[in-house]
């Protein structure tokens, strides 16, 4: 069974049309990389999927359901955010903001479970954060946020996956290993990637937005053209493939 279709989406704000009839399908466990260049419209696309921006248009199907017709907690308890604009302003410690990953799972009046805390410390456990769980999650460097927010996804056991620009901040050692976490965890995952040379390395397929429009979806080498990288970011692009792994060379011109 497909696990998401996005079904001719449009977005449109202020009569301008940010995200213009997309169409794709995620299959599960799929590791499916969004890419194209700022303001192409990914995050808009990715926020009318996590029913943040209702659609102007089109739908949305997870696991056969219409995710704007989901209740708020339905539609927590299937997918899992890690958005752009979520460093929150409130203080928290650590461990308790990746502990509000397990609210959509429990009762109003439940405390946490044995089994809500071993969740949370594995969590914080796959990206390297267990030594600062109670420290407060605004003294936080930008890129240890940025771990948080993906172990507080992860705790949420959701069985889908949405991330924005997920290895911002991140240091090449923990930009390697977020993508490998994701890619072992094997959850089905649409993220906006900004590095293609990481994204092809770690993505099953590629989406490629431009001007608000899809388009190509495929694989890394199916997408990853020269042709289009120069159509959708006006640069020149030399791919070479060398042990098995895609590796472009960019240039501002030929
Ligand atoms: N609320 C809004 N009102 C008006 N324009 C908006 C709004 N939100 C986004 N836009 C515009 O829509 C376009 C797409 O923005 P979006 O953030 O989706 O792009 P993006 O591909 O995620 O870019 P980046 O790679 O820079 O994060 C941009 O031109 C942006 O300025």
């Amino acid at each position: 069974m497909t696990q998401l279709s996005v079904k001719n989406l449009s977005v449109e704000i202020e009569g301008k049309q940010l995200v213009d009839a997309v169409l794709f399908d995620l299959q599960p466990g799929e590791f499916v990389g969004l890419v194209g260049p700022n303001g192409s419209g990914k995050s808009t696309l990715l926020r009318a999927i996590y029913r943040v921006l209702k659609p102007e248009s089109g739908r949305v199907i997870h696991l056969g359901d219409d995710v704007w017709k989901l209740t708020a907690r339905d539609a927590a308890r299937r997918t899992a955010v890690v958005a752009q604009e979520q460093m929150g302003e409130f203080d928290f410690t650590v461990r308790e903001l990746v502990q509000m990953g397990r609210t959509p799972h429990k009762g109003l009046l439940d405390g946490d479970s044995t089994g809500d805390r071993d969740i949370v410390d594995q969590c914080l456990e796959e990206v390297a954060m267990s030594h600062c769980a109670t420290r407060s999650f605004l003294s936080l460097s930008g890129g240890e946020k940025q771990r948080v927010l993906v172990a507080r996804a992860l705790a949420q056991q959701a069985p889908f996956l949405v991330l924005d620009e997920p290895t911002n901040h991140l240091d090449i050692r923990h930009q390697l290993e977020l993508l490998d976490l994701i890619r072992r965890l094997k959850i089905t995952t649409l993220a906006a990637l900004h590095d293609l040379t990481l994204a092809a390395r770690y993505c099953d397929r590629l989406a490629m937005m431009h001007g608000g429009t899809l388009i190509a979806v495929g694989t890394p080498a199916e997408v990853l053209t020269a042709d289009r990288i120069r159509e959708a970011y006006g640069v020149e692009a030399e791919i070479s493939n060398y042990d098995g792994r895609t590796r472009i060379d960019f240039d501002l011109k030929r």
